[in-house]
């Protein structure tokens, strides 16, 4: 497939093991490709029926789901793997075409969904409670069970992982699940719902539907779902806290961030210029744990610098589908618009644009009308400016000089945000020093924006809480049944 010739022709909605068009409509949306700016898909976005409907069949298939025994559910899980594993360069495609990223990145995301599949198959059947002896031969036990219909609602940046970062470890855990993509992007996840089913789940575990904020909300406020974890901004996250509380539901909340990534001077400079660079320009700087805040210590602030900039402006960008690309297009005109903006607001604040933050116009004439922007890098920084402070969610890094551990840690540390950080050093003892102080959930020494599924992700202060990945998610997506049982005569107080 080329760029410039996919176009969605089937259902986006999934309920019930098929692609279905919705019962009911709370809107129309289109959906884009960033690289040339061609409508790929126009579609309703379900209302209360569909919503329904999508609950009900999540129920049904839960009932069956539940009784599954873990090495069961692992089983469909490793078959659902493997089929993603086969589909790859396909899936990966329509993620490049429909989000924007390079493919030769979409690969890597595609890498890290199977995985997490394959992880949560094999922590399906260890998961278990405890024995406890009371007196008398009486004892306790914990059964850890599901907790029913859960929601998972995704952002744009990153839609396949995002679907199966949340529906791995729901699954595994004897859920079922209905998942709302972001309107931007609501491609893919079609090819993981086939996947799933394809795989020997049954027939409405694993539902899709489409649209915006009011068919997030009907999801969120339905009385049968057990769950809502979502992925997105702080704004919209409070809502979604909001809307939880009111039903006392658990929430996952994975949020935006501002994180720091500091520099010390006797690092390994080759490395810290490529982990600056990993840290800011992935999927177009579209990513939530971004280090956009680089402080480096001032000894070596011209060196970095100088070859940060020089890799910057090596970046190719272009048509997001060759294999030679590393920078796509944005998501879409109005975010473009809107990174170009913190850009324009960085210089009137005294910032100096090293390199790029301008408009990139494509040679090849299909590429014309795309969202394409040079990365940015940005100096004379300094804390209280806009571009500093906010998350940009493009390509644009902060360079900011450091004198001392204890100064550089107290800047890093004063956001409201708290999803990652990361240090550069060769002195152990400081790297483990500095990480102990940093208020972030997920911390990098020597590298940035790895993601092995083994490990949980999430954030401290706005960022969010909860986490994805890793053992610790089994709790997030199950809860603890304790049973007393009597051996002897109830001893009664009457
Ligand atoms: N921490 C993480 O893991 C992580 C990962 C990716 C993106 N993000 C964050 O996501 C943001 C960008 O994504 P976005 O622009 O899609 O975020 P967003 O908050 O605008 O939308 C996220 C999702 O929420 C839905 N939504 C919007 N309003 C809603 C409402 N009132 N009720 C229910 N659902 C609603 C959207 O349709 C979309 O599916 C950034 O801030 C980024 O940092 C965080
Ligand atoms: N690969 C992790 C990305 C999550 C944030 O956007």
């Amino acid at each position: 497939m080329s760029t410039g010739t996919f176009v969605v022709s089937q259902p986006l909605n999934y309920r019930g093991g098929a692609r279905v068009d919705p019962a009911d409509a709370s809107g129309i949306e289109k959906a884009f490709e960033p690289a040339t700016g061609r409508v790929i898909a126009t579609f309703t976005c379900s209302g209360e029926k569909e919503v329904n409907l999508a609950v009900q069949d999540a129920k049904a298939a839960f009932k069956i789901w539940s009784k599954k025994s873990g090495m069961e559910r692992g089983r469909i899980l490793l078959e659902a793997a493997r089929i993603i594993r086969e589909r790859k360069d396909e899936i990966a495609t329509v993620e490049t075409i429909n989000n924007g990223k390079s493919i030769f990145e979409a690969l890597w995301d595609i890498d890290t969904s199977w995985q997490c599949l394959e992880y949560y198959a094999g922590l399906a059947a260890s998961m278990a409670g405890e024995h406890i002896q009371l007196p008398g031969g009486s004892f306790g036990y914990t059964r850890r069970e599901p907790l029913g219909v859960c929601v998972g609602i995704g952002a744009w940046n990153y839609p396949f992982q995002i679907a199966c970062w949340k529906s791995a470890p729901a699954l595994a855990c004897g859920n079922a699940m209905i998942f709302k993509p972001s309107p931007f992007t609501p491609v893919s996840v079609l090819l993981l719902a086939e996947i799933y089913t394809e795989a020997g789940a049954p027939p409405g575990l694993f539902n899709v539907v489409q649209g915006g904020a009011t068919t997030g909300q009907l999801l969120c406020q339905h009385r049968d779902v057990a769950k809502v974890s979502f992925t997105g901004s702080v704004p919209t996250g409070s809502k979604i806290m909001e809307m939880s509380a009111k039903g006392i539901k658990p929430v996952t909340l994975e949020l935006g961030g501002k994180s720091p990534l500091i520099i010390f001077s006797d690092c390994d400079m080759e490395n810290a210029v490529k982990g600056a660079l990993m840290a800011n320009f992935l999927t177009q700087g579209e990513v939530c744990c971004n280090g956009t805040r680089v402080f480096v210590q001032k000894d070596i602030l011209d060196k970095f610098t100088e070859e940060v900039v020089k890799q910057t402006q090596r970046i190719k960008i272009g048509d997001p589908l060759l294999e030679d690309t590393r920078m796509g297009p944005l998501i879409n005109r109005p975010h473009l618009e809107r990174v170009l903006g913190f850009v324009k607001v960085a210089k009137e604040q005294g910032a100096k644009v090293l390199c790029g933050g301008d408009l990139y116009v494509p040679e090849d004439p299909k590429l014309k009308e795309g969202y394409y922007m040079r990365p940015c890098v940005l100096t004379n920084c300094r804390d209280d400016m806009t571009c500093v402070k906010e998350e940009i969610f493009g390509p644009v890094m902060s360079i900011l000089s450091f004198d001392t551990e204890a100064e550089v840690l107290e800047r890093a540390n004063d956001t409201t945000f708290g999803l990652a950080a990361g240090v550069f050093t060769r002195d152990i003892q400081r790297a483990h020093r500095v990480v102990a102080e940093l208020q972030a959930g997920m911390c990098f020494i020597n590298n940035y924006n790895v993601s092995p599924v083994e490990l949980p992700f999430g954030g401290y202060k706005k960022s969010g809480f909860g986490r994805e990945n890793g053992r610790v998610t089994i709790e997030y997506y199950s809860q603890l049944k304790t049973v007393c049982v009597e051996m002897g005569d109830v001893e009664s107080a009457f």
